[in-house]
């Protein structure tokens, strides 16, 4: 999808541009592609919090019809922390209006949760970023 993200401050911001494999209706990205976008694409947000966790729920706003070809903009953050709860956002926007806004809320595991993929993980959670 030609994601590129950095990290400002406790915020990270990204562009992406999706093409035709992720068309839903005629010219417009599918719904799925988006979400995978916003809730994926929230792992570095998790490495710069320091704090390995996973998805436990995802919603999406459609707010306008995503186009294909066209540069937005990707932007999480932390909304609230309770415990291992943490309340994400994301929102997917074209020259500054919203197209999609998530919420998520991810709970905090210890990296052995991920050991159940069965891959080999790096030991240390801050180094997971570059691997997106
Ligand atoms: C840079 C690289 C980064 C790589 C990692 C990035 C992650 C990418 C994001 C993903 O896509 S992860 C993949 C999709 N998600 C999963 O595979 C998660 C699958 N689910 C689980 O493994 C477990 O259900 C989970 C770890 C999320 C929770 O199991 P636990 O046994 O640890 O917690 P538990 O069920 O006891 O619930 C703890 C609290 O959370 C609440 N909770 C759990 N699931 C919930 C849910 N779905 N909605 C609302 N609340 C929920 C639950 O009610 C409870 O609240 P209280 O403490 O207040 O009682």
């Amino acid at each position: 999808m030609g994601l590129r993200l950095h990290v400002d401050g406790d915020c990270v911001r990204g562009n992406v541009t999706f093409d035709d494999r992720h068309e839903g209706a005629p010219g417009i990205v599918h719904g799925g592609a988006i979400a995978t976008v916003l809730d994926d694409t929230l792992g570095l947000l998790l490495v710069v919090l320091g704090t390995p966790a996973v998805t436990a729920n995802l919603s999406v706003d459609y707010r306008a019809p995503a186009l294909l070809q066209t540069e937005m903009i990707v932007e999480r953050w932390l909304e609230q922390r309770v415990d291992r709860k943490l309340h994400l956002r994301a929102d997917l926007s074209i020259d500054g209006q919203p197209v999609a806004q998530a919420r998520a809320l991810f709970l905090a595991v210890e990296v052995a949760h991920f050991e159940k993929g069965g891959r080999t993980l790096l030991p240390n959670w801050a180094d997971w970023g570059p691997s997106l």
